[in-house]
């Protein structure tokens, strides 16, 4: 489904955060069956994940709209302040329990949460016709705010974090989602030039993966998958970008090198998600 297309029109006041999880839960779908992504799940299969397939991510998707409801009716009239941020993360923690009983346990989804539901928190304060950077800006302002009742359990991208000296999801949210505006950047740049809606979403993800500390390939695969996959995308874009033949040559080349190191790049997966989101919001939204 593409996020665009999943809105209702004409909604009321009232109906709002079912409209921000119905483009929630669109873009995540768009994302997930977004083919060919390099090393990631797509309509192709499970690249390097032995435990997930397209529909594991799509029920994981469907299985969140009530989350990003919850957490837009939470954010809506208020401002960024930290009871917001510990109610936020109290309805992001449900939505991690929905998503893991929607997966029978797969971990599909916990970045987007964060990301896309910081985003819809924001975009809930911010109200119709804003600016995607300043809907960033405001979840960039909300996740500044410590999250108090955090659990103790080092989570794989904590550790990442620690080990390589990055600041991994929530560096990138705290700064204001820049990767999630470059992949939206590259994705509207494309489309103007005429590309269809795979090539430019194709882009935005190139246009992330480029630059992100992306805790999902360094828990895998190090700084060396973490420096494929960034130099990779790079060449895909200097060789013309997903609309060119050498570009999707560069892509296809730089999947078969992920597969390899069984790495996975599910953090820049989700910033492209969250510029589909934005994409949706901004410009588009009645
Ligand atoms: C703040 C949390 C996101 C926790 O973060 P932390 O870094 O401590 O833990 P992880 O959950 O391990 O990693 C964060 C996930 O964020 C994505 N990501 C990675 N790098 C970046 C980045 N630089 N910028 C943005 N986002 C990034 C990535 O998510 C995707 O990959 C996951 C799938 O990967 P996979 O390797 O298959 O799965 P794993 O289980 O990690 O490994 P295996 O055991 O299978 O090998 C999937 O989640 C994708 O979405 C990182 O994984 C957050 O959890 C938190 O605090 N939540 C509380 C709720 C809250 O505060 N909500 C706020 C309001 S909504
Ligand atoms: N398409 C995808 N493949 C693997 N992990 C992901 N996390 C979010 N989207 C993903």
């Amino acid at each position: 489904m593409d996020a665009r297309e999943s809105g209702h029109d004409g909604e009321d006041g009232g109906a709002r955060p079912a409209h921000l999880a119905d483009l929630a839960v669109g873009a995540l779908a768009a994302e997930a069956e977004l083919t060919p992504k390099p090393g990631l799940v797509d309509r192709r299969g499970a690249g390097s994940h032995a435990d997930m397939e397209l529909d594991t991510l799509l029920a994981s998707a469907a299985a969140l709209r009530p989350t990003f409801a919850g957490l837009a009716r939470a954010a809506e009239g208020q401002r960024p302040s930290q009871a917001l941020r510990e109610a936020l993360a109290r309805i992001g923690r449900d939505g991690e329990a929905a998503m893991f009983a929607a997966t029978g346990g797969v971990n599909t989804h916990r970045g987007a949460i964060f990301a896309l539901g910081l985003i819809v928190a924001a975009a809930a304060i911010e109200g119709r016709g804003a600016k995607a950077a300043d809907i960033c800006a405001t979840a960039g302002a909300i996740a500044g705010f410590r999250d108090g009742a955090a659990p103790d359990a080092a989570l794989n991208g904590a550790v990442a974090c620690r080990t390589y000296g990055v600041t991994g999801a929530r560096g990138e949210a705290a700064a204001g989602f820049p990767h999630a505006l470059a992949a939206l950047g590259a994705l509207r740049a494309s489309r103007a030039r005429g590309a269809t809606e795979t090539a430019a979403s194709l882009n935005g993800l190139m246009a992330a993966m480029a630059g992100l500390d992306d805790t999902c390939l360094l828990h895998r695969g190090g700084r060396r998958a973490l420096r494929v996959a960034r130099l990779g995308a790079r060449a895909v874009i200097a060789a013309g970008g997903a609309a060119t033949d050498d570009g999707m040559a560069a892509l296809r080349a730089l999947d078969r090198r992920l597969l390899a190191l069984n790495a996975s790049p599910g953090g820049a997966a989700d910033m492209l998600a969250a510029a589909l989101l934005l994409d949706a919001l901004d410009g588009r939204e009645v």
